[in-house]
């Protein structure tokens, strides 16, 4: 379990992080979102003491960082931003070096070094050099020694940053894959993300909390959320006829394609292809929007 408590943090006048809680339970995968300098770097090295807090602490499953730091590290992995490593390094070198500063047991090094490599998709680039590797695999390799020691806890910073879609792709599988049975959280600026990979999203700007909730909850926050889009020619036409719907409350239209948004509380599916079958309207398509987490991302941290 990670239990963040009223963490701050503050450079100079800065207020870098400010007054942060939240907890997370095996099992969960936390989106830990915000916009560039919310502070979620920051908040990270916190937890995975890199960095001393201003106030407040963070305990990993009841180890407190400050204060009981080694037991606590022992069951944290952690991929920092830019996932440094050591260039001169080969990978394999790399992560025997990692293998025992985690005091892997002698006779498991070189089986869990396999295993990983597997997992990680690392076997093209064991024995090259980290710093002759494209960025997408530096990356993977900042994963490889962050889950080398099969931690109960991974601080993921954005850790498909770099990666082209296929590897994101895998990168996610991967995530999913191991949050059965751990705390994972993983920073991101890609929304996308946080559906496909979160189980709950935590959103902070300047350094506060904004939202913490599942993804459906943070898309329902949207005032698309509820909308019926239509994809149509006669834009303008439908426009008007869709604003004297009793359960409208405002119409967005754009070539091709409008938007309604409900009243408070009204459902307008049905209103919506009834008139769109009245008179005939010939559509592409109609559908009830969930609501879109870049409009609510953008309302929430703009109004911060
Ligand atoms: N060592 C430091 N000294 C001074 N200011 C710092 C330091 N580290 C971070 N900051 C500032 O603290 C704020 C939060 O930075 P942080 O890197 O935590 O944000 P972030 O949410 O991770 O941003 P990004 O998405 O761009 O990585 C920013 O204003 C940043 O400039």
């Amino acid at each position: 379990m990670l239990n963040v408590q009223s963490l701050s943090r503050r450079f100079g006048a800065l207020v870098a992080v400010d007054d942060l809680s939240f907890e997370v339970q095996p099992g969960e995968v936390l989106g830990f979102l915000g916009p560039n300098g919310a502070g979620k770097s920051t908040t990270m090295k916190m937890i995975t003491g890199f960095l001393t807090p201003t106030s407040g602490t963070a305990s990993i499953c009841g180890h407190d960082i400050q204060t009981d730091p080694v037991a606590a590290k022992r069951a944290l992995g952690y991929l920092p931003e830019g996932a440094p490593a050591y260039g001169d390094m080969t990978v394999r070198q790399f992560l025997r070096f990692i293998a025992k500063i985690r005091e892997l047991p002698p006779g498991q090094i070189d089986s869990r070094i396999e295993s990983v490599i597997e997992t990680i998709q690392l076997q093209a680039v064991v024995d090259r050099p980290i710093e002759a590797l494209s960025k997408g695999y530096k990356r993977r390799v900042g994963l490889a020694q962050a889950i080398l020691h099969d931690p109960q806890v991974l601080i993921l910073d954005e850790p498909t940053d770099g990666l082209d879609p296929n590897q994101k792709h895998e990168v996610r599988k991967l995530i999913q894959s191991m949050a059965k049975d751990k705390v994972i959280v993983v920073s991101t600026h890609i929304l996308e993300e946080v559906p496909a990979v979160c189980s709950r999203a935590v959103l902070i700007a300047r350094g506060r909390k904004l939202f913490d909730g599942t993804p459906e909850e943070l898309s329902a926050r949207s005032r698309y959320h509820h909308a019926v889009t239509l994809h149509l020619e006669a834009t303008d036409e439908a426009a008007e006829a869709l604003r004297g719907l009793d359960q409208v409350a405002d119409v967005d239209t754009a070539p091709g394609r409008v938007t309604v948004f409900p009243k408070p509380g009204a459902q307008l599916i049905e209103p919506v292809n009834r008139l769109a079958r009245e008179r005939g309207w010939q559509t592409d398509s109609i559908f009830q929007e969930p609501g879109r987490l870049d409009d609510v991302f953008r309302s929430l941290t703009e109004a911060a």
